[in-house]
């Protein structure tokens, strides 16, 4: 029994089915989950959009002088929905073929072996909890003004001012993707820096890049309270000028689905962040119940996800399976242009500025369009981390975690060329 059809439910469900095992999904919401609805692809979506925007409106540099009317968000939203949708009808069919019993409703967690569900109990051999996340919402006076990033993809307009609280990956892709559809924008976080998850060499490239492109950031500043008057939401601080702003979206954390499942959680180990411990197995310390994606404590993100609900699969039907390395797991942040890591990036050799003519720096005014960093341990050469910042930094990511899950050492990138001119000659065949 999988309660929540997300990523890691659905990955799940549908491979054990394929093994063998009779299969119930629950799923209260619509399938797909965060990542499909209200996150990764609508995300991305409107990150496409917003790059295609910024660059018609610098067209004219290479001669192209484009006549643009306004932005037009309702046909952006048309567009994502009927693309939601047509995932979400794929998910359904690829569950029914696969023979997985789906119920739409909301499941409560009665002990290892029974869930509620519609006022019936149904029971199973395994529980498999992978109910994902929600937004963490400040709790300030005001707080009602505050936006989350579910609100934001039902925004009927670009907003005029937008104060993105939370410099994470969250906030600092939206601050990105409004600051390209025309909005003005602040991001405030009470930390000294953006982006803990990502190299702080980097990240430093990263601010200097969002300032040039017109966006504010404040640091170590937390909001106290939010009021509005005459059609602004007025922001105060503990330190520095309060902010007047027409959307104030709220980006400072997410918090895993487990509460709401019953008194039974209660009992079972969390980690700091409220995510379920679980073993190598992936089952959490109330033994037949096993948690996957954003509701264990692993990394909150799609990948894991998937390929976690198919490990879990494997353990319980098939012949057993070992978790992915999350150090071997690449992640991103969609700006312009995305920034993206994998592994240990901590020392290592470091390149910056353009050396070739790349087709993001054609567009461009700005001169720090591309950094990046590549670590090895200086005794063996073994690879242990890189960090990009580039057009395609988020696909190049991808090939130097392959490196290092082959164990490649830092010599194996000299041996072969990349393609001039692309940002992978940064990387590959560079001496
Ligand atoms: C704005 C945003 C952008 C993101 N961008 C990226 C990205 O670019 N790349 C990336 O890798 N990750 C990204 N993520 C993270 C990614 O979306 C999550 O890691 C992933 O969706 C987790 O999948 P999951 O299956 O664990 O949970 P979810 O996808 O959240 O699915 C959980 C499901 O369980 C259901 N559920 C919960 N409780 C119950 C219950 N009691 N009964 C029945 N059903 C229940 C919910 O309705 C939900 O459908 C983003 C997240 C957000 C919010």
């Amino acid at each position: 029994m999988v309660i929540g059809g997300g990523s890691a439910g659905i990955s799940c469900a549908t491979r054990a089915s394929s093994l063998g095992a009779k299969v119930c999904l629950i799923e209260r919401k619509n399938l797909g989950g965060t990542c499909v609805n209200r996150g990764c692809v609508p995300k991305k979506l409107m990150w496409e959009a917003g790059r295609v925007w910024k660059d018609a409106r610098e067209l004219e540099t290479v001669g192209i002088a484009p006549n643009l009317g306004p932005f037009d968000l309702q046909a952006l939203k048309t567009r994502i929905s009927d693309k939601i949708e047509a995932i979400r009808e794929s998910y359904a069919s690829s569950l029914e073929d696969a023979g997985v019993t789906v119920l739409r409703a909301d499941a409560e967690l009665l002990d290892d072996k029974q869930v509620r569900v519609k006022g019936r109990i149904l029971s199973a051999k395994n529980i498999v909890l992978a109910t994902g996340g929600s937004p963490i919402l400040l709790d300030i006076p005001g707080k009602d003004l505050l936006s989350t990033s579910r609100d934001v993809f039902e925004w009927t307009e670009i907003p005029k001012s937008l104060l993105v609280i939370g410099g994470g990956y969250i906030g600092c892709e939206f601050a990105s993707i409004f600051r390209a559809l025309g909005s003005d924008v602040c991001i405030v976080d009470a930390g000294d820096r953006l982006l803990e998850q990502f190299d702080e060499v980097a990240v430093g490239h990263a601010q200097d890049i969002l300032t040039a492109r017109g966006i504010k950031v404040r640091l170590s500043v937390e909001p106290t309270s939010l009021s509005k008057t005459a059609g602004k939401i007025t922001v105060e601080f503990d330190s520095g000028p309060a902010e007047a702003v027409t959307h104030v979206l709220c980006a400072v954390g997410r918090s895993p689905n487990i509460d709401e499942l019953g008194p039974v959680t209660e009992s079972m180990e969390r980690a700091e962040n409220g995510a379920l411990k679980v073993t190598d197995r992936l089952e959490t310390s109330a033994s037949g119940i096993y948690a996957i994606g954003d509701a264990a404590d692993r990394l909150p993100l799609t990948p894991v996800a998937t390929r976690d609900g198919e490990a879990l699969a494997d353990i319980l039907f098939g012949e057993g399976a070992r978790l992915v390395d999350l150090d071997l797991v690449s992640s991103a942040t969609f700006l312009y242009p995305p920034i993206a890591q994998v592994g240990e990036t901590e020392s290592g050799t470091a390149f910056d500025g353009i050396t070739t003519p790349l087709p993001s720096g054609v567009l461009s005014a700005e001169t720090i369009e591309v950094y990046g960093k590549i670590n090895s341990d200086s005794a063996t050469g073994q690879l242990k981390g890189a960090v990009l910042i580039g057009h395609s930094a988020a696909d190049e990511i991808a090939w130097i975690a392959s490196c290092l899950a082959a164990g490649g050492r830092s010599e194996d990138l000299t041996k072969a060329t990349a393609v001039h001119p692309t940002l992978a000659e940064e990387v590959v065949g560079r001496r």
